[in-house]
């Protein structure tokens, strides 16, 4: 599936039926950069879908929603929402016609309005859903004239209550209809980020953007909310991009992922389907946190620093018959132990995670690996380690990765 939908330019120009999003070979530069920030980003995004954009720091991913919000314009290539070009093919259809809802890190809430005025805000005739409020940095769409002129009178009579309405109705969705009047500043973090999703959401848009929504938050509010906006988008059936640096997040939060790097998709598929088998040694070492071995082939199968023989069917992709050298990337999961004080590795800590124990393992020549499995080995002991399952990235990329440093 995730073929079909990360496709060739050709093919994806006809299929756009029950998808929300479509990019085509989009690509933006800014000037006196010399290269592409983003560079023919080409994907489709099925309705009712939520996709996380994960990448490092200046990979392009907030250049990618904001030029998807309208507040950037492609250099090259067309971006679709439902069914209408909004930018490419001599076509630009402003920010606040594309339908698009936005959620900033900051929650980029009206201190001066109560709960209820700050989602009445998002129903405004002429705004753009979930505009922020002041010039932060992000998703700003500088420019839109009116923004900062709020006040109730604003409402043509009798739309008014309809809003009111509609802004009650999003409150109980995400759990604060009894915080309708309340000011930003009575509300926990975690509030006012839901109360900056239910603007997002009350004028009902096509799609929701969602801009490093949690990292503001601590460890523990960030998980439940996780799983709230996960609820809520689907419950609604709301299709949603989020950027995000956190990798645990986009993986359980979307149903798609798209890994960038220097501009690019480098990968798009599944949660499963990235952290299973990540297409590249970039994307394997971005989202899991495997080990990672330098390896040769050894008769039929590789060997790994010495300290692991590697049978071939333990190996997840089919083997290149050229390749003799090898980076190898065993999740910590698959990587088990065996007490032997022979061992040449060396249990150095251990800690407990609740079901599982995380081990930090030292080897004689000194090549740390980490270990989860339930089982309790002391510290200090000699272990021996065997592998349940491996992924081959060929050594050329693994080369070309450090370089690139
Ligand atoms: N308006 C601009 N003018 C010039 N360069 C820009 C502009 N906006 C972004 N860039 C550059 O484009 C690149 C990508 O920036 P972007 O903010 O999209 O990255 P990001 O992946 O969102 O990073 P982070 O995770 O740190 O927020 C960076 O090198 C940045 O400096």
């Amino acid at each position: 599936m995730a073929e079909s939908l990360f496709t060739s330019t050709s093919a994806a120009a006809h299929q756009t039926s029950s998808c929300i999003l479509q990019l085509d070979g989009v690509s933006k530069g800014f000037p006196g950069q010399q290269q592409l920030v983003l560079s023919e980003i080409q994907f489709r995004l099925p309705k009712g879908d939520l996709l996380g954009i994960v990448g490092p720091s200046g990979c392009g991913k907030t250049t990618l929603l904001r030029t998807i919000a309208g507040f950037e314009q492609p250099d090259a290539g067309r971006i679709i929402i439902g069914d209408r070009v909004v930018a490419g093919a001599g076509q630009w259809i402003p920010p606040e016609q594309r339908g698009v809802g936005l959620v900033f890190q900051d929650f980029a809430l009206f201190p001066h309005l109560d709960v209820l005025a700050n989602v009445m805000f998002g129903l405004r005739p002429t705004g753009v859903n979930g505009l922020r409020p002041t010039g932060v940095n992000g998703l700003r769409p500088t420019g839109v004239n009116g923004l900062r002129k709020v006040n109730g009178s604003q409402w043509a009579e009798g739309t008014a209550q309809g809003a009111r309405e509609r802004a009650y109705e999003v409150l109980r969705l995400v759990g604060l209809e009894e915080f309708a009047r309340r000011y930003p500043h009575e509300l926990s973090g975690g509030q006012q980020q839901r109360v900056a999703l239910a603007r997002a959401l009350a004028p009902n848009p096509s799609l929701i953007l969602l801009d490093e929504p949690l990292s503001n938050l601590d460890v523990q509010v960030r998980h439940y909310l996780r799983e709230e906006i996960r609820r809520i988008l689907k419950e609604t059936q709301t299709s949603a991009i989020f950027v995000t640096h956190d990798q645990e997040e986009a993986l359980c939060l979307s149903d798609w992922v798209a890994v960038m790097r220097q501009g690019r998709i480098e990968q798009w598929g599944s949660p499963e389907e990235i952290y299973r088998d990540p297409a590249t040694r970039f994307v394997a070492e971005f989202i899991t946190q495997a080990n990672f071995l330098a390896c040769k082939r050894q008769d039929q199968g590789w060997q790994a620093e010495n300290l692991l023989r590697i049978p071939t069917q333990v190996l997840k992709a089919p083997l290149d018959p050229e390749l003799h050298r090898g980076e190898l990337m065993v999740r910590q999961e698959d990587l088990q132990l065996y007490p032997d004080p022979t061992g040449e590795i060396t249990i150095r800590d251990r800690q407990f995670l609740g079901r599982e124990y995380r081990y930090c393992l030292i080897s004689d020549a000194g090549k740390e690996l980490h270990a989860l499995t339930r089982e309790v080995l002391p510290i200090g002991s000699r272990v021996q380690i065997a592998v349940e399952e491996a992924r081959l990235f060929p050594v050329h990329e693994a080369v070309q990765q450090v370089a690139s440093r």
